[in-house]
C-alpha cells in the first residue's frame, strides 16, 4: 500500500511517501513493515492564522510528483471534538472546520485541507488520524473535586499511541491487550495511561496538569494560581504559565541542548533536572496506578527524551514499575502512516466526522 502522509509546523512541513505491508508477526497484526521517504518543505515562520495554503499545496504536490500514486493521504491535525481514536475520512467540511477553530499556535489544523487537496489531485481519500482531543476517559478519571469542572482529555494523541504500540510489542503484547503508560516529553507535555488500547486517564497539556515543561508551569498549587490571577490580567498569567515559566523560569533557557551541556557544571540547572525528573516520575508513577493493574510497560517520548541524563534520572525513579521504552523525538509520520495503513490493510474503519456542538474548552 502506498501513503503520502503530511504533519504541518509553522516553519516547515514534513511530508513523506509511506510504502506500507502487513507485518511478519501473526500474532501482532498491527506491528506493519513501514519504509517512508521523507522531505520537509520550509516556509515563513507563521502561525497557523495566515498559513498561506496555496502555496504550500502547490510545493507539495511538486514534491510528491514523481511518487507512485496514493491510496490515501493523511494529514496531523487539531481539536475536532472528543472523537474516538483512528482515522477520520476528511470532508470538505471538516477540512474547513479546522481552520475556522485553529487548535492554539498550532498549524496542525491546516493538515486536513493540505491532505484533502493532494488526495484530489492524485486521486486518493483524504484521512486525519488520532486528533489531539481523542477522549476515551474513565468517568471516575473526569471528574474533579469541584462539580461542573471536568478534566478534559488533550494528550500527544498520534505519536503516543504509536509509541505506546511499540512498547507492547517490545513485551510481545498487542497494545489492546496491554496496560501502557507514555510520558511524551516535547515543548508540550502529556503523560498518559492506555489500558485495552484506550486512553483511559492523561495529564492532558497546556494548561491542564502534569510536569513542566521548557516554557511551561505544570501543575501548580492552587493557592499559587489564585494569587497570579488576582493579581495580573488573564492574558498575563497566561503568557507567564505557558510561555515564562518552566526551565525558562527556572534556569533562563528553553534550550535543553544548552542545560544539558551545563549541568554538570551548573548547580542551578543540575536542580532543575532534578526537579523535572522527579515531576516526570510522579506523574509517571501516578498514571501507573490510574490503570487496573500494573502497566506492561512504560514508553519515554518526546524532543527531551534525547536528554540522557535527565531520562536516566527518570529511569532510575520508575524502573522497578515497568519495562521502559525509550523513542526519542516525534514520530508522527509514522503514526500517520501507520494510522492510514490499518484502515488501507482492512484491520480498522475510518470514521466520519460530525461537527461538534462546541469543543472542549
Ligand atoms: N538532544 C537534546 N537534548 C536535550 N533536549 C533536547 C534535545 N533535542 C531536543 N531537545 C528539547 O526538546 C524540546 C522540544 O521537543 P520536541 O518534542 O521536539 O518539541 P515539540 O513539542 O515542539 O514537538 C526542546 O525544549 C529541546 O530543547
Ligand atoms: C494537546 C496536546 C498536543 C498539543 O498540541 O500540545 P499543546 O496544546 O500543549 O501545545
Amino acid at each position: 500500500m502506498i501513503a503520502y502522509v503530511i504533519n504541518p509546523g509553522s516553519a516547515s512541513t514534513k511530508l513523506a511517501l509511506a510504502e506500507l505491508e502487513r507485518g511478519e508477526n501473526p500474532n501482532l497484526p498491527a506491528q506493519l513493515r513501514l519504509q517512508l521517504t521523507k522531505v520537509e518543505i520550509e516556509h515563513p515562520a507563521l502561525s497557523s492564522g495566515h498559513l498561506e495554503l496555496g502555496r504550500l499545496i502547490a510545493d507539495l504536490t511538486a514534491a510528491a510528483a514523481g511518487w507512485p500514486a496514493p491510496d490515501a493521504v493523511a494529514a496531523h491535525c487539531g481539536l475536532i471534538g472528543q472523537p474516538e481514536p483512528g482515522a477520520y475520512r476528511v470532508t470538505p467540511q471538516l477540512a474547513e472546520w479546522l481552520l475556522l477553530h485553529p487548535h492554539g499556535e498550532h498549524t496542525s489544523n491546516v493538515g486536513a485541507a493540505l491532505a484533502l487537496a493532494l488526495g484530489q489531485e492524485r486521486g486518493a481519500a483524504a484521512y486525519i488520524v488520532d486528533p489531539p482531543d481523542v477522549d476515551e476517559l474513565r468517568p471516575e478519571a473526569r471528574l474533579t473535586g469541584l462539580s461542573g469542572v471536568e478534566r478534559l482529555s488533550r494528550l500527544h494523541t498520534l505519536n503516543a499511541r504509536l509509541v505506546g504500540r511499540r512498547a507492547a510489542h517490545e513485551q510481545g503484547l498487542r497494545f489492546q491487550d496491554a496496560r501502557v503508560v507514555v510520558a511524551h516529553l516535547g515543548g508540550s507535555i502529556s503523560v498518559s495511561a492506555f489500558e485495552a488500547g484506550r486512553i483511559i486517564d492523561t495529564t492532558g497539556a497546556r494548561l491542564d496538569e502534569g510536569p513542566f515543561t521548557p516554557t511551561r508551569a505544570g501543575t501548580l498549587p492552587t493557592r499559587a494560581v489564585l494569587d497570579l490571577a488576582y493579581s495580573h490580567p488573564r492574558r498575563d498569567v497566561e503568557r507567564t504559565l505557558l510561555c515564562e515559566a518552566g526551565f525558562v523560569s527556572l534556569t533562563g533557557t528553553a534550550d535543553l541542548r544548552e542545560l544539558e551541556r551545563r549541568e554538570k557544571t551548573d548547580a542551578q540547572v543540575k536542580l532543575a533536572a532534578d526537579a523535572f525528573a522527579h515531576q516526570v516520575a510522579k506523574s509517571i508513577g501516578a498514571y501507573s496506578a490510574a490503570l487496573s493493574a500494573r502497566p506492561h510497560a512504560i514508553a519515554i517520548t518526546g524532543g527531551v527524551a534525547r536528554w540522557e541524563s535527565v531520562v536516566a534520572r527518570i529511569e532510575r525513579r520508575v524502573g522497578w514499575i515497568a519495562p521502559i521504552t525509550v523513542l526519542p523525538g516525534e514520530l508522527e509520520l509514522e503514526a500517520l502512516a501507520e494510522g492510514v495503513g490499518r484502515v488501507l490493510l482492512g484491520q480498522e474503519e475510518a470514521h466520519d466526522w460530525q461537527a461538534p456542538a462546541a469543543l472542549g474548552t
